[in-house]
């Protein structure tokens, strides 16, 4: 069964003819008794970047773990590639905000990486050529030999995207991943993961309470309401690609698209 799409003033649906990855079906979660998410129906289409925005406690990262599959609908279904996710999946690959908690201290960068592929199987030979290509590819070339510890906040969130594209992944989650960054690394890693998600293809679904960071990087916005969480908003994002960190933050259509998503949680928290 196809989920339906809100027909909400200034909402776009997936592209004409793209195929759908990610398929929510009236998805209902509780937790404990408490009813968290409700009603949610949602079309992701491959390649697409998805943003997900709402205030604290709305059920954000709740609807990243049902994709993920690290928690079950009470009711509804969620499906990728036409398949009930019932469990985390290889091809599904998950950067936190926690990037501190998400590598291991006693690994290396190279170490870090190679984790992904030993997980995925892939030949002893053949690892090195590819973690030397993602550590060029996250700005981390020359770093690989170093530990965690010895890296900065953004290389190491670097370093956790590193491992996670070492899984080759169709769809990535990203839950406020450059929430704990400073404002000029924020910027470079919201510059790079565009660059990576272009040339590679990769679905995103991206939650983040920072709504200048949806708009800059979205193709579509979805707003939660809280209590219990379903979707409040939704908005097609219309700036040109690639999208630009002054003249796209500049763009007339950025600027209504903050204030319409700025009202929205404003009015939504009230
Ligand atoms: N395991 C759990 N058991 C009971 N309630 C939970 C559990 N995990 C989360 N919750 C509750 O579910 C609600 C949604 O939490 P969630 O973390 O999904 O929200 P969020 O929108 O991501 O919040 P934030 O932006 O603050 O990270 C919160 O009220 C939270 O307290």
């Amino acid at each position: 069964m196809q989920a339906q799409m809100l027909d909400l003033p200034g909402s776009r649906n997936k592209p004409d003819g793209a195929k759908t990855l990610i398929s929510l079906s009236d998805v209902h979660i509780s937790l404990g008794r408490r009813p968290i998410l409700t009603g949610i129906n949602l079309e992701i289409a491959k390649g697409e970047f998805l943003c997900i925005v709402g205030g604290s406690g709305c059920g954000k990262t709740t609807l990243l773990r049902a994709v993920a599959g690290l928690i079950q609908p009470t009711s509804g279904s969620v499906k990728i590639d036409g398949k009930a996710v019932l469990e985390p999946r290889q091809d599904v690959a998950v950067v936190f905000q926690d990037y501190g908690k998400a590598l291991l201290p006693w690994r290396t960068a190279y170490g870090n990486v190679e984790l992904a592929l030993e997980a995925n199987g892939t030949p002893r030979e053949r690892r090195k050529t590819i973690i030397e290509d993602l550590l060029a590819k996250v700005g981390l070339g020359e770093q690989g030999a170093k530990y965690p510890s010895e890296l900065s906040g953004g290389m190491q969130q670097r370093l956790q995207i590193a491992r996670c594209l070492a899984q080759s992944p169709a769809v990535m989650l990203m839950d406020e991943p450059f929430g704990a960054l400073d404002a000029m690394t924020r910027q470079a890693l919201q510059d790079e993961i565009l660059e990576l998600v272009a040339s590679t293809g990769t679905t995103v679904f991206f939650v983040t309470h920072d709504l200048e960071e949806a708009v800059y990087l979205g193709d579509r916005v979805i707003g939660l309401r809280p209590n219990p969480g379903r979707v409040g908003i939704e908005t097609g994002v219309s700036l040109a690609r690639p999208r630009n960190q002054l003249t796209s933050r500049e763009d007339a259509e950025f600027l209504r698209l903050r204030r319409k998503l700025f009202d929205f949680i404003q009015e939504a928290e009230a």
